[in-house]
C-alpha cells in the first residue's frame, strides 16, 4: 500500500483521554453559564444558540434553558456540533491564560514530526471543533505544532462513525481514500473509514480492546506502512 496522507483522531489517539475528560470538559462545564451570559450577543455565540434551538426543536428556548441543555450534553459527552463549537471558544481562554496545555503523547509528537519531514500530508479528524483542534496543537506540550498539519476536519463533515464523513474528507483532501491511513482508538470510527476505502490502525492506549477488527498498536512507534 502507498500511504501519502495520515488522518488522525485526537482523544485516545494522539492525546490522553484523561486530559480531555478531566481537564477540558470540566473547564468548559465550570465556565459555561458565565460565558454564555457574557457572550450572549456575540454573533458566533448567537449562531451556536440558534443551532442548539434547532437541535432541541425549541425556537423559544431562553438563556437558562440553553445553559441547562448544554450542561447536560457535556455530562453525557455528546458529540453535538454546536456544543463542540462552544467548548472550543471557551477553551481558547484557558489555553491563552496558561490554565493548561494541550496533551500530546511523546510517540505521537515524534512520529507526526518525522512523517511531516518525510513529506506526508498530516490531517486531523476529531469531534472537537476545528478551532479546538488548532488550539490543542498551538498550545501543545511541545509548543506550537499547528504548522505540522495540512487539514483539520470536524463533525461539519459528518459524524465519526459514518462512512460518508470519511468520503467527504478524502474529497476535501483531494486524496484517494486508498492513500490515507486513519488512526483512532474507536473501532466503529475505523469501521466507517475502512468502508470508505481508507487504511486503518487501532490505538490501544490504556485498556485492552476485545476482538479487534483492525491492526492494533499500543503507540505510534509500532505504526508501519
Ligand atoms: C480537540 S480536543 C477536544 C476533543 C473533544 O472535544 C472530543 O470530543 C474528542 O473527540 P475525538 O473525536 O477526538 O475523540
Ligand atoms: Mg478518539
Amino acid at each position: 500500500m502507498t500511504i501519502t496522507s495520515i488522518l488522525t483522531d485526537l482523544e485516545g489517539t494522539t492525546t490522553d483521554i484523561r486530559f480531555v475528560h478531566n481537564v477540558l470538559f470540566p473547564y468548559a462545564r465550570e465556565h459555561l453559564a458565565s460565558y454564555v451570559a457574557s457572550q450572549w450577543n456575540n454573533p458566533e455565540v448567537a449562531s451556536i444558540v440558534k443551532q442548539v434551538r434547532d437541535e432541541i426543536d425549541d425556537p423559544q428556548a431562553d438563556q437558562a434553558a440553553i445553559i441547562t441543555v448544554l450542561t447536560r450534553w457535556i455530562d453525557q459527552d455528546k458529540k453535538i456540533t454546536p456544543l463542540k463549537a462552544l467548548q472550543g471558544l471557551m477553551w481558547a481562554d484557558g489555553y491563552a491564560n496558561g490554565d493548561f496545555t494541550g496533551h500530546l503523547y511523546k510517540d505521537a509528537y515524534e512520529h507526526l514530526s518525522a512523517w511531516k519531514k518525510a513529506g506526508l500530508s498530516l490531517n486531523v479528524f476529531s469531534s472537537g471543533s476545528v478551532s479546538a483542534q488548532k488550539l490543542l496543537f498551538k498550545y501543545s506540550d511541545y509548543g506550537d505544532l499547528t504548522g505540522l498539519f495540512d487539514g483539520f476536519y470536524d463533525t461539519n463533515y459528518g459524524h465519526k462513525r459514518e462512512q460518508s464523513a470519511y468520503e467527504s474528507i478524502a474529497k476535501a483532501m483531494g486524496t484517494p481514500a486508498g492513500s490515507i491511513l486513519f488512526l483512532s482508538d474507536i473501532q466503529e470510527e475505523l469501521d466507517a473509514a475502512k468502508a470508505a476505502g481508507m487504511h486503518t490502525c487501532l490505538l490501544e492506549r490504556d485498556d485492552k480492546i476485545d476482538s479487534p477488527r483492525h491492526k492494533v498498536v499500543q503507540s505510534f512507534d509500532q505504526i508501519n506502512f
